[in-house]
């Protein structure tokens, strides 16, 4: 059975993608003069309204890579890639299309400690945040306004307004980063890891809030991850990367349910959590095998 290459189209509320990616590629020059890396090879997916796709694969295998090329923070080597019909393959010229394209797609980090102004009380964070994006629209009061009823929408309530990043937990802080992101009303949201650095307890519920976002309004992700039981309980469908290429993709469920790709099965296997049967890797090879 080859689910490698088939391209469905199962978006959660249908209608055409927001991102379009089609053999995708990044190349950076290596540590050894003449030995290129190839981080990203022949990546396609696409990325439909009000859906979650997750990125899986081990560290190093080129998730990060295609992330910071949606958002243009690394150039494409080559390959197409669009978000709304428009390509960001060839880089950003005008301040004008930066800002758009923030606005378009917003990045949450791991660490929302070091991608937070941590000079900035929390308040302000998100209302810098809202004047950005909104314009000439926006007075100073109305953005902080705007930023209290984010911070209120993520369970941060008026007591947090006045804090600074460092003293707040890291579940909080990364409500923090998403009330940002949210704060430009973005069609894609990319969640790097984004609850990798968080306790279990702590995971659950912000993957709870992703959700409860995604009910109340019409936001994409785009959840990059090497932990299978959280794509498992957040995302809509998954590709799974090996060294910089797609080597698996279908819908969460399903792929999890019943991982017939050989590197899929070894992911799945590694997950140590409750909840999983894992399968010991010797039992693994014989079946890849077999
Ligand atoms: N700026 C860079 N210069 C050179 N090589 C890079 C650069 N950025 C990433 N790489 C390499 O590209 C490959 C893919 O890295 P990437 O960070 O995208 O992987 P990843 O799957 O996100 O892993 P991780 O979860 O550890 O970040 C790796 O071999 C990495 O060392």
């Amino acid at each position: 059975m080859n689910r490698t290459h088939p391209v469905e189209r199962t978006g959660a509320s249908g209608g055409d993608p927001i991102v379009v990616a089609r053999g995708l590629r990044k190349v950076f020059p290596g540590p050894v003069k003449d030995d290129p890396v190839i981080a990203v090879d022949d990546v396609s997916f696409e990325l439909y309204p009000n859906e979650c796709l997750a990125i899986v694969g081990e560290s190093g295998s080129g998730k990060t890579t295609v992330a910071r090329m949606l958002v243009g923070l690394e150039t494409v080597t080559e390959g197409e890639l669009s978000v709304r019909g428009e390509s960001r393959a060839k880089g950003v010229k005008h301040l004008a299309d930066r800002r758009r394209w923030a606005r378009e797609v917003q990045y949450v980090f791991q660490d929302p400690y070091s991608s937070l102004n941590g000079r900035q009380r929390v308040g302000e964070i998100v209302a810098t945040s809202v004047a950005l994006h909104a314009g000439r629209g926006a007075t100073r009061t109305e953005a902080r306004g705007r930023a209290r009823e984010i911070l209120d929408s993520v369970g941060l309530g008026e007591r947090f307004v006045d804090k600074f990043p460092h003293q707040l937990s890291g579940g909080q802080r990364q409500r923090v980063a998403i009330a940002r992101a949210l704060a430009a009303d973005p069609a894609v949201i990319v969640l790097d890891e984004a609850v990798a650095a968080l306790d279990v307890s702590i995971q659950a519920q912000i993957l709870n809030l992703l959700a409860d976002i995604r009910a109340e309004r019409e936001v994409s992700y785009l959840f990059i991850s090497h932990d299978l039981a959280v794509v498992n309980q957040i995302s809509d469908r998954m590709i799974v990367m090996e060294q910089g290429r797609v080597v698996d993709r279908g819908r969460t469920a399903e792929l999890l349910a019943d991982p017939v790709h050989p590197y899929t099965r070894s992911l799945r296997a590694a997950v140590p959590r409750p909840g999983w049967k894992p399968v010991r890797r010797e039992r693994l090879a014989v079946q890849a095998t077999a």
